[in-house]
């Protein structure tokens, strides 16, 4: 079994390198025609806008949209969170092109620039309970996107609570999180619709295979790519111990 890594930028050898560790072969993506030969995909962070006009270069974007109308699994996380986005917020001078199908609008840097990025305990606990580990995952969020605005297709997996003093972006377009007092409470930061998973933040920067695994899982019940169930168990272990990820830009 094979899953595509989206491998224009960012940080998708350490994508490959969990995935490696549940034993399970990713697959670098860097032209149109490479789609074909997986059934799903994961699009990593790094930088949204340089990935769009990489990806642009190559001519990815009818492929990419084309993979995800097909309905097989796809998975964004942080840059690759905007990339699925019908709608960003917060983009440099003439935008970005993005692949879109995902029903939300994101804010590209929500939390900030790089010297906000932090950590967080989040709850998921549909994924959590997934290989009977704690009922919260270690987020890490760098230079983060937040999901501001989501539509009826689109189920909440995860969202965090602003501390009133966190600094946001000021530019801020949406009104949706904010109470009578006009101060942003929370933020979505993980989502699912249908064959797409988002995450604001970076699982593939932790030891953690828990998102992983359910992505993996996704793409077996899709019926179209997985036929390894996940695993951590035994000479994956010991794989895992070796290629701790470093975030790349
Ligand atoms: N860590 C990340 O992927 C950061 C994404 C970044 N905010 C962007 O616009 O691309």
């Amino acid at each position: 079994m094979a899953v595509g890594v989206l491998a224009l930028q960012g940080s998708f050898n350490e994508h490959i390198a969990a995935l490696r560790r549940l034993g399970v072969k990713g697959v670098e993506i860097r032209k149109p025609e490479q789609l074909q030969s997986v059934t799903s995909l994961i699009i990593p962070g790094g930088e949204s806008t340089t990935m769009a006009k990489l990806a642009e270069y190559h001519n990815l974007f009818p492929a990419l949209r084309e993979f995800v109308t097909m309905g097989k699994p796809v998975w964004g996380t942080c840059a690759g969170l905007i990339f699925l986005a019908n709608k960003a917020t917060g983009q440099k001078t003439g935008g970005q092109e993005l692949i879109g199908g995902l029903d939300c609008t994101v804010h590209r840097n929500f939390f900030g620039s790089q010297i906000q990025s932090f950590e967080a305990e989040i709850s998921v606990p549909e994924i959590a309970a997934t290989e009977g580990g704690l009922p919260t995952f270690r987020a890490i969020f760098i230079r983060a996107p937040a999901i501001l605005e989501v539509g009826p297709e689109v189920e909440v997996l995860a969202d965090i609570s602003l501390a009133s003093d966190k600094k946001v972006n000021s530019d801020l377009t949406s009104e949706s999180q904010e109470d009578n007092s006009g101060s942003l409470k929370k933020v979505i930061v993980a989502v699912k619709q249908g064959n797409m998973l988002a995450t604001a933040f970076h699982p593939e920067l932790t030891a953690d295979t828990r998102w992983h695994s359910y992505f993996v899982k996704m793409a077996s019940e899709a019926g179209i790519g997985a036929s390894n169930s996940a695993s951590t168990s035994g000479e994956h272990l010991e794989q895992q111990k070796k290629d701790l990820p470093v975030f790349q830009q």
